[in-house]
């Protein structure tokens, strides 16, 4: 064998590719990029051939790629799974499966599913604990930043939460309000998030602007840690608008094999979304350096991340260190806002049910003067729950469904045997409007159904914040944010709804990255006499 390769003259690709003729160049490269869909195809035993999909996705990624990058993936999967069932083949290797009761094998403790390559079009700077796929590494660093969001833990950042919620409501008292809620409550999501993860808000609330900052020189920036250079080396970004950025890019790259993805990137739209990726890195780099550089006894999320050992005793490094705080910032801003906004909308939208809201507000908090609601109040009302509760299953920011790889020896969903290494999910879109779960009327906003309907069932659906090792880590954060938020304002004003009679004012507008965001609440804003 070694004799006959001793005979082949070696290839120069330089030469090979500089003396093509265009000729032939325009005849391979189609031939060639069928054949590499059509051989894995026509070789392929697996048992996601028996499932039914759109054609393309048999043979291509491209075409999940081309529906993540139109964002409206949830939309579009969930119609497939209307027209093809509960199993719906989205990619030649992965498949969507549209029933509540795959989520516990999917995603439960100890089935030994781990996360795809999906997540690794979200690292920057380095792994954390949303993109680490490693089991190993994994477990470490959700040791450490599991007991911040103990329920025991949040209750310490009340506080904070409540300072900057009276900021935005001092601003929004003082007409005119803006008409688009959207700006104020991401202004919200961001300060707190980064007044949590990083010592001081953004600022975004008193400047009335989306801005954040970011050092001049990202990578000198890191070997100068502790040292704060002051604001001489920053300029300033738009942050909420790069986060949407990043998860529009990272979403519609993270779909596609490894091997397209370099040559993906040097597309445009894909090239400014890896920027907004370095961008992002850039905003945590300078805020945590900026916090370092100033020792502070302040408990927050970055005090106690420093403070945070593994099992063997070890604190996490610098670059982990920010790479956790960045981590927190992505997974615990819009993911607020976008919610927030939702809820807002479809309270608007339904004023018999904002009514009842107030009413609860009124006769549990009537006659006391805070502001912004303790986290004691908020305990006294379910009615407000069910309202949130209800915007969490419609609306759904996590929506789509999280692709987790079948682990050694296959898995059985449903009936159906999947082999090893086949990418599975459960969209969250769909089976929360699954209407054996959640009734007939699943595309109204009614929160009433939450004290009508079986209890375990809902609870057995209900997925915002996904299940099992991988599930939220700041879910206990995340609801009394919502909590907190959604009382002081709902308390304070009525939303009216500006235009109900044009059909845009009908539907929420959205826009799917990684997550699902409205992409404006035009409500009107008058205060309440209270
Ligand atoms: C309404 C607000 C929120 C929603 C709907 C939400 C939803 C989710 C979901 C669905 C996941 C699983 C993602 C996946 O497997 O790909 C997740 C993970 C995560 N969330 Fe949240 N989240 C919210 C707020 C927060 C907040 C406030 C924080 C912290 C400040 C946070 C921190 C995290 C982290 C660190 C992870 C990764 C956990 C791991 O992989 O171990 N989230 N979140």
């Amino acid at each position: 064998m070694s004799s006959v390769l001793q005979h082949i003259p070696p290839i120069d690709l330089h030469d090979f590719f500089t003396n093509i003729d265009l000729t032939t160049l325009a005849v391979a490269a189609p031939s060639l990029f069928i054949l590499a869909h059509l051989v894995p195809y026509l070789w392929d035993s697996h048992a996601a051939r028996s499932i039914p999909g759109p054609f393309l996705a048999k043979f291509t990624d491209a075409w999940l790629g081309l529906v993540a990058k139109n964002g409206h993936r949830s939309e579009v999967v969930h119609e497939m799974h209307q027209k093809y069932g509960p199993l719906v083949r989205l990619a030649p290797n992965h498949i969507s499966i549209a029933d509540p009761d795959a989520l516990n094998i999917v995603y439960a403790h100890g089935n030994g599913a781990l996360k795809s390559n999906f997540y690794d079009a979200f690292v920057s700077i380095r792994r954390g604990v949303f993109n680490t796929r490693d089991r190993q590494e994994h477990a470490r660093k959700r040791k450490i930043v599991s007991h911040i969001f103990s329920q025991k833990s949040v209750v310490e950042f009340e506080p904070h939460i409540r300072q900057h919620v009276a900021d935005l409501i001092a601003q929004w008292d003082h007409p005119p309000p803006p008409p688009d809620v959207r700006p104020g409550v991401n202004y919200l999501a961001f300060d707190i998030v980064g007044d949590l993860a990083f010592g001081a808000p953004f600022g975004m609330i008193a400047a009335a602007k989306d801005v954040a900052k970011v050092p001049r020189n990202q990578e000198g920036a890191m070997d100068s840690y502790g040292k704060d250079d002051s604001d001489e080396d920053a300029v300033e970004v738009p942050a909420v608008k790069i986060l949407n950025g990043r998860g529009e890019y990272s979403m519609a790259l993270g779909v596609l094999p490894p091997w397209w993805r370099p040559f993906v990137r040097m597309i445009p739209w894909y090239r400014r979304g890896s920027k907004d990726v370095k961008t992002l890195a850039g905003i945590a780099i300078m805020a945590v350096k900026k916090r370092l550089a100033s020792p502070t006894d302040r408990v927050d999320l970055l005090s106690k991340l420093k403070a945070g050992r593994d099992s063997n005793g070890n604190p996490m490094g610098r670059e982990e260190l920010t790479a956790e705080a960045l981590t927190l910032l992505i997974a615990g801003s819009d993911t607020t806002s976008n919610s927030t906004c939702a809820i807002i909308y479809h309270l608007a939208h339904n004023p018999h049910i904002q009514q009842r809201l107030h009413h609860e507000l009124d006769e549990q908090l009537g006659t006391e003067d805070e502001i912004a609601a303790t986290a004691d109040q908020v305990k006294r009302l379910p009615y407000l729950e069910a309202c949130i509760n209800e915007g969490l299953r419609i609306h759904s920011t996590s929506a789509i469904g999280l692709p987790r790889v079948i682990p050694d020896g296959g898995l059985t969903i449903l009936g159906h045997f999947f082999p090893a290494g086949t990418v599975v999910s459960v969209p969250s879109y769909s089976i929360h409007r699954d209407t054996a779960i959640w009734g007939e009327d699943v595309e109204d906003y009614r929160p009433e159904r939450w004290f009508e309907r079986d209890q375990a069932a809902m609870q057995k659906t209900f997925n915002p914040f996904s299940v099992g090792p991988r599930a939220c880590v700041g879910r206990n954060l995340a609801f009394l944010e919502l909590q907190i938020i959604c009382a002081s304002l709902l308390r304070r004003y009525e939303f009216v709804l500006e235009s109900p009679d044009e059909p845009l004012g009908l539907q929420l507008q959205t826009s799917e990255g990684f997550l699902r965001k409205p992409l404006g609440c035009m409500v009107g804003i008058k205060r309440r006499d209270v």
